[in-house]
């Protein structure tokens, strides 16, 4: 049976370097040497058609449905519990695309202002510039539309904070060409799915789930301790706030937080009587 997905029109063009974005670029680069060299745009090579746009017309279809988009994309995924080294992944695969001739660009939730809203900042002090955005939808406009279509690589880090994460990683990878590297928890303080990040698993090529060390025995940490009283799930924070645990020590930090909480409440109860 003859495909309907046949590519038909030149807009199926090979996956060709663009120019660099050079303002975040040379951004970058004055964090991570080697700057990337100066891209010459190269004529789109064309792939010849096996059907016409007319021909597929006269067979009722809509062409705009048959309209393919840019090549390809990616989605790359990387997860775990605070500590684990998300950041510097993604510090890390941003700066070799970088170094490799890509036009790339971070984006953060700016809900996160431990760091200033310019960059992203690893547990360690390492740090790229990014721009800091309530949700991703704004992110074409704030970056600039023909600045995003140069774009190849988009990072972004704290993705559980993004509502709209699925829908921008879909449009960007599967329509737009970009490729997407995502940090993120996975779960959150009570273990339990934060934010939109797991919904991208189907999206993703590539999934990481990295593990941190446990801050009271060493053993990998899968999990993330709030250690201080408050429940709303988004508390911003670090090593004030979290800690990294192994399985044991999560079940175990649970048992004496409850503890801790039910002697604090008995008190004020006797307080109040
Ligand atoms: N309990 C801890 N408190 C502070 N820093 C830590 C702790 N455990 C590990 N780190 C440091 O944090 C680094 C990882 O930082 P980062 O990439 O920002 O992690 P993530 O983004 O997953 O939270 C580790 O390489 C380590 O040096
Ligand atoms: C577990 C947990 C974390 N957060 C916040 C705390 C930090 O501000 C970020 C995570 O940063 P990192 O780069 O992964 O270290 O998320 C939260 O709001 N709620 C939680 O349950
Ligand atoms: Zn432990």
């Amino acid at each position: 049976m003859k495909s309907f997905l046949t590519p038909t029109l030149s807009a199926f063009t090979s996956h060709l370097p663009k120019t660099a974005h050079l303002g975040l670029l040379s951004l970058a680069s004055k964090s991570f040497p080697p700057n990337p060299t100066i891209f010459l745009p190269l004529k789109p090579t064309t792939v010849s058609p096996t059907c016409s746009i007319r021909s597929i017309q006269s067979r009722g279809v809509h062409t705009e449905q048959l309209t393919p988009p840019s090549p390809p994309g990616e989605i790359h995924v990387i997860v775990g519990p605070m500590f684990a080294g998300k950041t510097t992944t993604l510090l890390r695969r941003i700066q070799s695309e970088s170094s490799n001739g890509r036009s790339v660009a971070i984006i953060k939730s700016n809900k996160d202002t431990r760091y200033g809203l310019d960059s992203i900042v690893t547990h360690d002090g390492a740090k790229l510039p990014c721009l800091a955005l309530p949700d991703l939808s704004s992110f074409r406009e704030n970056f600039g539309l023909d600045a995003y279509d140069q774009l190849d690589v988009i990072g972004i880090d704290e993705a559980q904070f993004f509502e709209d994460l699925y829908d921008f990683c879909r449009e960007a990878a599967d329509h737009d060409g970009k490729r997407v590297i995502v940090a993120g928890l996975d779960g959150n303080y009570l273990r339990r799915s934060f934010g939109s990040v797991l919904d991208i698993i189907p999206l993703a090529d590539s999934v990481t789930k990295l593990t941190a060390r446990c801050e009271l025995c060493g053993k990998r940490a899968f999990f993330t301790l709030r250690k201080t009283e408050e429940t709303q799930t988004e508390l911003i924070g670090g090593a004030d706030v979290y800690m990294p645990v192994c399985r044991q020590h999560y079940v175990s930090g649970q048992v004496v937080k409850e503890a801790a909480k039910t002697v604090l409440e008995s008190q004020n109860i006797q307080c109040v009587s």
